[in-house]
């Protein structure tokens, strides 16, 4: 007797949430099977083809079902490349084989669906309707065959078992009804009929089911029952199909069954290329990042066929970094089926592919960005920020196909705006475009380097991401116009008048600027009269070069910021500002006092710029000082 085996505690955690889950689409467990069922004939005839056996028969691969309602079970048989003892254990005794599956990090939800649409159970979703599955598998080339049993999640148990034929065979015994659920409509053949038209219609191999028939009898008006052996899918991959016969719900369902995501594709793409390489392409733009998206565990890649012969799952070599979101398929009738991963990279004609791809991706954005502008930024809320990398990445080299998907919250918009959009009001004397970066819009639009530059009716860009200015940095101009940080360097929108102005002002309290400056000499470069602001007192900018942004950035890198590099520090004094005569009161009372509030409005520059001070406990003090001094 076989001794029985805990699941691995995760999929132990899923058995349990199939068993019990209220998850409305329960009836996707027979696409789940299928499709697995249809991956293993896949496999099965992909050997046969490249290593040439002779003993696999394209027509004879097919699915089976059978229902029988005395015994309570559906059963699904597929002649692919079944399982070993091991893989049986490996794949249905453990899940989260690609790791994508963290338990840890989510045992604190318990919303089943969220947990069922993104990790796209596949053969656990059997647990759904049945609470006893049984797999019965003999792996191609193999004299041995096992069978695989599990109740209630409770556990399983592998036996040896005979088996005349490669394949896998799964029995499920359904669920008892409940007041809620009638787990009995799966045995009906008009159900069972249904879900495989819905969801696996595109499968390449007959899935073939007995189906009762009522038939006028020959040479009479009487009727009787026949049961005929037919086949439920039309079998025609939905890429070799005609665009315009083809639905959203067909699309939807091909893409969540075979991407494994809950969430119906936000765009699709379905393309078909005839000339020196040929080919039709299938590929979605997923509406929500898959959870492992911005982790290592994420593979990029599209699968591939030759001529409708699955090769691989993956090739990465099809979809460029900057577009690995993508999720699709390849199918050209110009590659061998013989292609290996090794040969993938030197392949001309999938390298002529992978060129028209990323071409046809970019041009679908963008006229999705032209269409449906509410599509477009749902998009880039999404997979934005990968675009904006895909522009620094690799020292820019992509910039160019890139820099027009780009968009940035615009201060005169009030919404994301293109840099095409963003030029194209500029006035004529506008040379630059301008840009601040800060952690969030509303924080943003408080600062004080904003207010002027709004005063004077220029559209700013407000970056909130940590690539942002780097990928404006690369980027380096955008039809000709380079971009400025408002809160570096000179920004030029003073008149001469105003210049003129500024520049006695700051020989007038020469003094005072150098007692300022002496008081920081360790913490910034220079203390000036300020031309940015309009109501604040005080203001951090930094001279040309890093910015606060970039510095801040550099700061949480893994290995922090080895080199020290930090952003050339300059505080500025509005000269229009109570603030400043306080300022000249004070020196003129009394020299010494200058220097402890140099250091309080440093520190609140600091503040304000998003920076931590270095001793807030003097900070406070000097505050506290100062308040009881004025009260006094
Ligand atoms: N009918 C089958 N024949 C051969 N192998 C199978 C069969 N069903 C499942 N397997 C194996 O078990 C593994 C796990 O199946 P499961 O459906 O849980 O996940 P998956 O198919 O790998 O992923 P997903 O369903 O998320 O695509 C499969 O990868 C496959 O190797």
């Amino acid at each position: 007797m076989a001794r029985k085996k805990a699941f691995k505690a995760e999929s132990k955690r899923l058995m349990d949430l199939m068993i019990n889950s209220i998850y409305t689409h329960k009836e996707i467990f027979m696409r789940e099977l299928i499709s697995n069922a249809s991956d293993a004939i896949d496999k099965l005839y992909y050997k046969s083809l490249s290593e040439k056996l002779e003993d696999v028969d394209r027509g004879t691969l097919q699915i089976d079902l059978t229902l029988d309602k005395a015994q309570r079970t559906i059963t699904i048989e597929d002649n692919g490349i079944g399982m070993s003892k091991e893989e049986l254990e490996e794949n249905l005794g453990t899940i989260a084989k690609s790791g994508s599956f963290d338990f840890k990090s989510n045992n604190e939800t318990d919303e089943d669906i969220d947990i069922i649409g993104q990790f796209g159970v596949g053969f656990y979703s059997a647990f759904m309707v049945a609470d006893k599955v049984e797999v019965v598998s003999k792996q191609y080339g193999s004299e041995d065959a096992y069978h695989w049993m599990s109740e209630n999640s409770d556990g399983y148990e592998i036996t040896k078992t005979q088996k005349d034929t490669s394949g896998t065979i799964i029995t499920l015994y359904l669920k008892e009804n409940t007041d809620d659920e009638n787990y009995d409509e799966y045995l009906e053949s008009p159900t069972i009929q249904r879900l495989v038209k819905k969801y696996s219609d595109y499968i390449r191999y007959p899935i073939k089911m007995d189906v009762e028939e009522s038939r006028k009898k020959e040479d009479s008006d009487e009727y009787e029952t026949v049961v005929e052996n037919k086949t439920l899918n039309s079998m025609v991959p939905l890429w070799k199909r005609n665009k315009s016969d083809i639905t959203k719900e067909e699309y939807d369902n091909f893409y969540m069954d075979k991407f494994q995501d809950y969430n119906p594709p936000l765009e699709v793409i379905h393309t078909s290329v005839e000339g020196t390489v040929s080919y039709n392409a299938l590929l979605f733009i997923p509406s929500k990042a898959p959870v492992n998206y911005y982790s290592n565990d994420y593979e990029k890649g599209l699968q591939l066929y030759s001529s409708g012969v699955f090769i691989m799952d993956k090739a990465s070599e099809l979809i460029p970094e900057h577009f690995r979101f993508v999720r699709g398929l390849v199918d050209s009738q110009d590659l061998s089926l013989n292609i290996s991963r090794e040969m993938l990279q030197h392949d001309r004609q999938l390298r002529a592919i992978a060129t028209r791809i990323e071409k046809k991706i970019k041009s679908e954005l963008l006229k999705l960005l032209r269409t449906d502008r509410e599509k477009y930024e749902a998009f880039w809320n999404t997979f934005g920020t990968q675009i904006k990398y895909g522009v620094y990445n690799d020292f820019g080299a992509n910039k160019e196909m890139l820099q027009d998907l780009l968009m940035f919250y615009s201060s005169k918009e009030d919404k994301l705006v293109t840099l095409d959009e963003y030029v194209s009001r500029m006035n004529e004397d506008q040379k630059e475009i301008y840009f601040i970066s800060g952690d969030s819009v509303e924080k943003i639009d408080k600062l004080p380097q904003v207010e002027l530059v709004k005063e004077k009716d220029l559209e700013i860009l407000y970056l909130t991401d940590d690539v942002d200015e780097f990928a404006l940095q690369i980027l380096n101009t955008y039809k000709e116009k380079t971009f400025k940080n408002i809160s570096q360097g000179d920004l030029d929108l003073a008149s001469d008048e105003e210049k003129k102005k500024v520049e006695e002002t700051a020989k007038d309290n020469e003094d005072l600027l150098n007692a300022l400056k002496e008081a920081l000499k360790d913490e910034v470069s220079d203390v000036k009269i300020s031309t940015r602001l309009v109501s604040h007192p005080v203001v951090l900018s930094a001279a040309d070069g890093m910015s606060f942004e970039m510095e801040k950035v550099l700061a949480q890198m893994p290995n922090g910021n080895p080199m020290g590099m930090k952003a050339t520090r300059i505080l500025e004094i509005n000269p229009n500002h109570d603030l400043f005569k306080a300022l000249q009161n004070v020196y003129d009372k009394d020299k010494d006092e200058i220097a402890d509030y140099a250091s309080i409005l440093y520190d609140q520059a600091l503040l304000m710029e998003g920076f931590q001070i270095e001793d807030p406990i003097s900070y406070a003090d000097k505050i506290a000082k100062l308040i009881v001094k004025a009260n006094a």
